[in-house]
């Protein structure tokens, strides 16, 4: 379900926005609007939508419009034009009042530089977005509690922020977010402060709260590896509008444009990628019950020299070779008599890198199956190599193999 749909946004800094408009609309670049009109387009014509649960990453460079564009969404900063919708409700035409009522209760935020109140204690700040709804002291305290413990700082409740490490203050600044219990959290470059291990640590943790709360986080990063890692989809941003929208894996392995190329290009891809990304469909298959000669006539129209054999319910069961099935057919032998139990097999999450190790130890394709142990697909050498390549042209190069 869409928790958020921005359509066309655009955001010029500047008392006279109409103006750098129309030069947008030219096709003028951002430097020569600002050259021109002293105006700076921070958003054009911005459309997404995020899903209700999901964690959206807004990625790209520096001056990009990242931050410009999660300020609109709770209107700290005001779109030019466009339309932002949260739920059913049009927040581009929301008053102040209900804006107020809006970040309170239903978007929360957390800032870089954890934004936290020096003398007050690490309760106190966590309390106090609760504090502004007019929570009795006791309440306050018991939901601030819930949300200490949520981000593991049971313990320091009454500590001042200073005797906390980077890491714990932006668990705190975490838990202030949380507090309030609202459906859409912005992180604004939360990570990005800390040291690169626990701040791999904490996305870590966010991965793993996400999976229990199941919020709507749009997650700025400028970093590449935390996009990749956080992002169950990724906009990817260039100055001031997306140059591509998508999983990890659609955008590693099919890149938008040049630039988006060029952007990804240094991204280790075994890591990324997984079975589901690189197998291909398993055809043709036979049943165990359709017998030897079945399997032989699919093997010659399709040219191949093996064939999945699977039950009734579809269930892989082994594969069959040509000469195994010749050799069986001539001797009054059946499938089973000849059938191959011992192959590859694994599931549709495993990542790239894993599947070529399995693919080094082994001549055979790589079954790929579902929970239930049917067979969804088939990971042929060709598979990997091109899924490793990046280019177009590498592409067309793609090596077929008929093993399968
Ligand atoms: N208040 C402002 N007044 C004028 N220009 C602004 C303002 N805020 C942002 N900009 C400009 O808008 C563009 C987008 O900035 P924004 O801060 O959104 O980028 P960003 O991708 O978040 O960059 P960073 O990672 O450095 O924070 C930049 O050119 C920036 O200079």
């Amino acid at each position: 379900m869409k928790k958020i749909v921005v359509s066309n946004l655009t955001k010029i800094f500047g008392k006279h926005p109409k103006k750098a408009l129309s030069y947008v609309e030219e096709g003028l670049s951002k430097d020569e609007i600002f050259n021109k009109t002293g105006q700076t387009v921070g958003l054009y014509n911005v459309s997404f939508d995020v899903y209700e649960g999901e964690i959206f990453v807004l990625m790209g460079l520096s001056g990009s419009g990242k931050s410009t564009l999660l300020r609109c969404l709770n209107r700290l900063i005001e779109p030019t034009s466009g339309l932002i919708t949260i739920g059913d409700e049009d927040v581009t035409k929301a008053s102040s009042e209900r804006l107020r009522l809006i970040r309170e209760k239903q978007i929360s935020m957390v800032f870089q530089n954890f934004a936290l109140l020096p003398h007050r204690t690490i309760i106190d700040n966590v309390a106090y977005g609760l504090e502004i709804q007019d929570f009795s002291k006791e309440e306050r305290h018991e939901k601030a509690s819930v949300a200490i413990e949520t981000v593991g700082l049971k313990g320091h409740e009454f500590s001042k922020p200073s005797q906390l490490s980077g890491g714990m203050q932006q668990r705190v600044g975490l838990a202030r977010a949380l507090a309030t219990d609202p459906e859409i959290l912005l992180m604004d470059e939360a990570f990005s402060a800390l040291d690169p291990l626990i701040r791999s640590e904490m996305q870590d943790e966010l991965l793993e709260l996400e999976e229990k709360m199941q919020k709507t986080i749009v997650f700025v990063s400028h970093d590449l590896d935390e996009a990749l890692k956080l992002g169950d989809r990724i906009a990817l941003m260039k100055d001031g509008e997306i140059a591509q929208i998508g999983t990890a894996e659609e955008i590693l392995s099919n890149p938008a444009n040049d630039y988006v190329s060029r952007f990804v290009a240094g991204v280790d891809k075994t890591k990324i990628l997984t079975a589901e990304n690189v197998m291909k469909r398993p055809d043709p298959v036979v049943s165990l019950k359709s017998g030897l000669q079945v399997a032989l006539k699919l093997m010659e129209k399709h040219g191949i020299s093996s064939i999945y054999v699977v039950d009734k319910a579809k269930r892989l069961q082994g594969f069959l070779k040509v000469d195994d099935a010749v050799r069986a057919q001539k001797a009054g032998k059946t499938i089973e008599d000849v059938i191959i139990k011992e192959f590859p097999k694994t599931t549709m999450d495993t990542p790239l890198q894993d599947l070529i190790s399995i693919r080094a130890e082994t001549d055979q394709p790589i079954a790929i199956v579902n929970e239930n142990d049917k067979l969804v697909g088939v990971v042929v050498r060709g598979s990997i190599l091109a899924a490793l390549k990046t280019t177009e042209e590498d592409d067309e190069e793609q090596v077929e193999e008929v093993t399968q």
